[in-house]
């Protein structure tokens, strides 16, 4: 007799131990003669929050709709929990995507919306659900249709956390939130992953908000990937330097200046470096400082450098 796995068995074990659920392989994705897409890998591992980050256009949307199966891709390979994603039931029933523009038929009330979501979703937790609601004060009642703009990202928000899917992916729900909701989605997020794990992708201009809840990091710029490292490896590579332009000119080529600004004799400098004792020395001696660059920092320069002709 043969036993069927359940989707999330289905996993990538690499050589190097990697657990890997969702994967691009050369992926290009063309609209008439636009390159959307161009090259795109990456592996995506279980149990991880990941931020999918880049500049407007950049064509982080177009990667979620791939992976979730929205859309499919011109070439290569998207596999996602063994499988391929597009018209796979199998799946999809296993990934929840949540993304700003998400319409709902407009007859619809808050408590239809869930009640569907949670027939979908085999994880979902009605619990929770109900928990989310109170958060974002939410009417049961009350018509989509109806929502404020802020309100219907919350509902969005709650639908992608009561899901529990082993692959969920936020395409800028949060945006119509204000602050406080925001940090309680936050908040929500990280408590609710620390008791049921899954693979998160936040996509998000909001970087700085989000820079503590990111283990990993994908940077994508005109269709391509052009960063994807650990969270904590990226903060210990970047650094921003200043003091007398000979110190942090000294410093920058040690490694790759992403972006420099003079004022007189002084230099600012942001820098990804293998960090070398000496060199550090050498710039404090100098009278240079050195600090740790914030996420937010160097993906803007990462970005603003590839698209400077
Ligand atoms: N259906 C389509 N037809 C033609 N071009 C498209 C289509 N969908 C997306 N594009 C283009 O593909 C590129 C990537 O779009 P995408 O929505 O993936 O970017 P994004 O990184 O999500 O941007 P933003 O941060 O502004 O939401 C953009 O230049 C966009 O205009």
């Amino acid at each position: 007799m043969t036993r069927s796995l359940t989707v999330t068995q289905i996993t990538d074990r690499s050589p190097t131990g990697r657990d890997v659920v969702a994967s691009m392989r050369d992926v290009a994705k063309r609209y008439g003669d636009f390159d959307a897409l161009a090259d795109v890998s990456f592996d995506l591992e279980r149990d991880k929050i990941y931020g999918l980050l880049g500049r407007n256009g950049a064509g982080k949307t177009t990667i979620m709709s791939i992976l979730t199966g929205q859309g499919v891709q011109t070439s290569g390979e998207v596999t996602v929990f063994g499988a391929t994603p597009f018209e796979n039931a199998r799946v999809l029933r296993e990934v929840s995507f949540i993304k700003e523009s998400q319409t709902y038929p407009d007859d619809l009330r808050v408590k239809h919306v869930l009640s569907t979501a949670g027939h979908l979703m085999e994880r979902w937790d009605r619990d929770f659900a109900e928990l989310l609601l109170d958060d974002f004060q939410l009417p049961l009642g009350r018509r989509v249709k109806k929502l404020s703009r802020g309100m219907k990202s919350a509902l969005g928000v709650i639908i992608g956390l009561a899901s529990r899917a082993p692959l969920t992916l936020f395409d800028e729900p949060y945006l119509g939130l204000d602050a406080v909701a925001r940090q309680m989605f936050y908040d929500r997020l990280l408590a609710d992953y620390a008791e049921h794990p899954r693979t998160v992708v936040l996509s998000t201009h909001l970087i700085d908000e989000v820079a503590n809840l990111l283990e990993h990091v994908i940077v994508v710029e005109r269709g391509r990937v052009l960063l994807d490292d650990d969270a904590d490896e990226l903060r210990r590579r970047a650094v921003v330097v200043t003091g007398p332009t000979a110190a942090v000119d000294a410093f920058g080529a040690k490694g790759t200046v992403l972006h420099r600004d003079s004022l007189g004799s002084q230099a600012r400098a942001t820098v990804q470096v293998t960090a070398d004792v000496a060199d550090r020395a050498r710039l404090l001696d100098a009278g240079g400082t050195i600090e740790p660059a914030s996420l937010q920092e160097l993906v803007i320069r990462t970005t603003t450098q590839e698209s400077t002709p």
